[in-house]
C-alpha cells in the first residue's frame, strides 16, 4: 500500500490521479488532499477518499469547511502552511505535485525535505529552482518521477541506458491550436481559440502555455534539470499528432521513443507505480489507424516564448524564475481577457530583458526573483491598459 499526498487534487492532473487511485484501492491510499478554491469538488473527494489532512487557499474557506465537516472530518488547513502540511504529513510515502504555477515550489521542497518521493506534474517547480530542487532530491535520497508526458517518455526511453551515451533529448510539441495559423493572424485570436488545444484536455493555464509554446519552453528547462543535460542537448520537434510523447537519440544513431494515446493517466500511473506498470482502462493505441506521424522544426519567430525560455536557460541563475513569473502574470491577464495573445510574449520578453540574473544559492533567491518578475510584469501590463 502506497500512501499518497495529492497537491492540486481538484485540478486536471489531480482528478486523473484520484481516478487511478480509485481503480486500485488495494495499492494506494490518500493521506492528504490540497485544493485551491474548488470546495465543492474537494468535499466530494473527502467523502470518497477519507484523507487525514486537507488544505485550501483561503483561511475563511478553511474555517467554513472545518465547521461543515465537524470533529470526524480531516484536519483542515490553509495557505502555504496548509500545502506544507499536506506535503509533509508523516504517513505519506509519495507526494503528487499537481498544483499549477510557482505555488508548487515551497510544498514540493517541504515534501523532499521530509523524505517523501515525488511524482512531479508541477513543472514550474523545476523551472523556478531546478538546481536547488535536484540538489535536495540527491541530498535526501528521495525519488522524483516525472509526470509531464514528454519527461515520462524520456524517462522511459532512458531506462537501461547511460547518460553519457545520449546525443540529445527530443521533446515533441503539438504546436498548439495556432500551429497552422499564419503569424499575421495571431493578433486577432480569442481566448476561446487559445483554449482549444487540439489533442490534450488540461487546465487553463497550461493550455494557454501550449498555445504560446511557452509550455515547451518550460519543458526544456524542466528536462535540463530532471535529466542533468545542457540546453545544447535538448531539441524540440513539432509533432501535431501527440502520439510520440518524446524521444532520446543515442550516440550510435538509435532513437528510443515512447508512444501512446494522449491521456495523462499513463504517465501519472507510471510515476505512481514505477518500476511496475498499473493496468489502466484506456483505449489501446491503434497503430494501424495512424496514417501520418510527422515531425518539424518549431518556428521561433511565430512562437517567441519558446526562444525566451532558451534565453532564460542560457542566462541561468534567477532568469528562469523571472521568465516563469512574468508568464504566470501575463497568462492570467490573458485568461481574464485584459490583454491580447501577443501581449503575453511581449510582456515576458520585456521583463526578461530588464532582469540582471542573480545566482540561485537558496530557495529564497528563487522566491525573491518570482516576486520581482511578477511586479515587473504587472507594471508593464498596467502601461498597456
Ligand atoms: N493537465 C495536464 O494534462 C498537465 C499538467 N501539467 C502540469 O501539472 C500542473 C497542474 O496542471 P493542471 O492539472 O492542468 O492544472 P489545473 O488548473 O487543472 O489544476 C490546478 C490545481 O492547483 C490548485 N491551485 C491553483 N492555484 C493554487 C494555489 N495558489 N495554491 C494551491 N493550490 C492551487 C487548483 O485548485 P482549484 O481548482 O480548487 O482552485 C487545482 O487543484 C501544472 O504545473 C501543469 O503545467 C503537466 C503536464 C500535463
Ligand atoms: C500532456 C502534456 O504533457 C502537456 O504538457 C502537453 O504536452 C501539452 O501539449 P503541447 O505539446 O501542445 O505543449
Ligand atoms: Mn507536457
Amino acid at each position: 500500500m502506497k500512501r499518497l499526498g495529492v497537491l492540486g487534487s481538484t485540478g486536471s492532473i489531480g482528478v486523473s490521479t484520484l481516478e487511478i487511485v480509485a481503480a486500485h484501492p488495494d495499492q494506494y491510499q490518500v493521506v492528504s488532499l490540497s485544493a485551491g478554491n474548488n470546495l465543492k469538488r474537494l468535499k466530494e473527494q473527502i467523502q470518497r477518499f477519507r484523507p487525514q489532512v486537507v488544505s485550501v487557499v483561503c483561511p475563511d474557506a478553511a474555517r467554513l469547511l472545518r465547521d461543515e465537516l465537524g470533529p470526524d472530518g480531516p484536519q483542515v488547513t490553509s495557505g502555504v502552511e496548509g500545502l506544507i502540511a499536506c506535503a509533509s504529513h508523516e504517513q505519506i510515502d509519495m507526494v503528487v505535485t499537481a498544483v499549477v504555477g510557482s505555488a508548487g515550489l515551497v510544498p514540493t521542497m517541504a515534501a523532499i525535505e521530509a523524505g517523501k518521493d515525488i511524482a512531479l506534474a508541477n513543472k514550474e517547480t523545476l523551472v523556478v529552482a531546478g538546481s536547488l530542487v535536484m540538489e535536495a532530491v540527491a541530498r535526501k535520497g528521495v525519488n522524483l518521477y516525472p509526470v509531464d508526458s514528454e519527461h515520462s517518455a524520456i524517462f522511459q526511453s532512458l531506462e537501461g541506458h547511460q547518460k553519457s551515451d545520449v546525443r540529445r533529448l527530443i521533446l515533441t510539441a503539438s504546436g498548439g491550436p495556432f500551429r497552422d495559423r499564419p503569424m499575421a493572424d495571431l493578433n486577432q485570436v480569442t481566448l476561446a481559440d487559445a483554449l482549444a488545444h487540439p489533442n490534450w484536455d488540461m487546465g487553463r493555464k497550461i493550455t494557454i502555455d501550449s498555445a504560446t509554446m511557452m509550455n515547451k519552453g518550460l519543458e526544456v528547462i524542466e528536462a535540463r534539470w530532471l535529466f542533468d543535460l545542457p540546453a545544447e542537448q535538448i531539441a524540440v520537434h513539432i509533432h501535431p499528432q501527440s502520439i510520440v510523447h518524446s524521444m532520446v537519440e543515442y550516440v550510435d544513431g538509435a532513437v528510443m521513443a515512447q508512444l501512446g494515446i494522449p491521456d495523462m493517466k499513463t504517465p501519472i500511473a507510471y510515476a505512481l507505480s514505477y518500476p511496475d506498470r498499473l493496468a489502466l482502462d484506456l483505449p489501446a493505441l491503434d497503430l494501424c489507424a495512424l496514417k501520418n506521424l510527422s515531425f518539424a522544426e518549431p518556428d521561433l519567430d511565430k512562437f517567441p516564448c519558446l526562444a525566451l525560455a532558451f534565453q532564460a536557460l542560457a542566462a541561468g541563475g534567477t532568469a528562469p524564475a523571472v521568465l516563469n513569473a512574468a508568464n504566470e502574470i501575463a497568462v492570467d491577464a490573458f485568461l481574464r481577457e485584459q490583454i491580447g495573445f501577443l501581449d503575453i510574449a511581449d510582456t515576458i520578453g520585456r521583463v526578461l530583458d530588464s532582469h540582471v540574473p542573480n545566482a540561485l544559492e537558496h530557495i529564497d533567491d528563487a522566491l525573491r526573483a518570482d516576486i520581482w518578475g511578477r511586479q515587473q510584469a504587472r507594471l508593464i501590463l498596467a502601461q498597456k491598459s
